[in-house]
């Protein structure tokens, strides 16, 4: 949930879309494309508790854990571990660009930079 526009995240999390129905006593499985800093599964994590979820699990494609600056959320399922490079293809885009990619690539730093 970064703005879409760069390779770092803002390290603000919006909510653009919210949920159309109540979480109360529902166990959830959040589904993500990737993990980086763990700010956005942090609010998300809050959130549904304060919304009392009966249970949150987490599972996502691609966990970059070199990234993390929140400590304690981690994924209960990962696809892929990812060193800290700039991946985009599979719904993953920079500026909205190559989100369609039947692959994960990484971007190179000079389109970027
Ligand atoms: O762990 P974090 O540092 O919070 O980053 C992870 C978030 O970043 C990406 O979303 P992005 O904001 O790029 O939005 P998008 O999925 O709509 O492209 C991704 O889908 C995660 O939700
Ligand atoms: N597209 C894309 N979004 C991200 N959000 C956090 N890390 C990444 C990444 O490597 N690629």
């Amino acid at each position: 949930m970064q703005d879409g526009e760069a390779t770092t995240s803002s390290g603000e999390v919006k909510i653009l879309k919210d949920l159309e129905s109540p979480v109360e006593g529902r166990h959830l499985l959040i589904v993500e494309d990737i993990i980086d800093t763990g700010r956005t599964l942090r609010y998300l994590m809050d959130l549904l508790k304060h919304r009392k979820a009966a249970s949150v699990k987490v599972i996502t494609l691609l966990d970059k854990p070199s990234r993390r600056v929140i400590k304690n959320v981690e994924p209960d399922y990962t696809g892929f571990e990812v060193p800290n490079e700039f991946v985009v293809g599979y719904g993953l885009d920079f500026k909205q660009h190559y989100r369609n990619l039947p692959y994960i690539g990484v971007l190179k730093p000079e389109i970027y930079e």
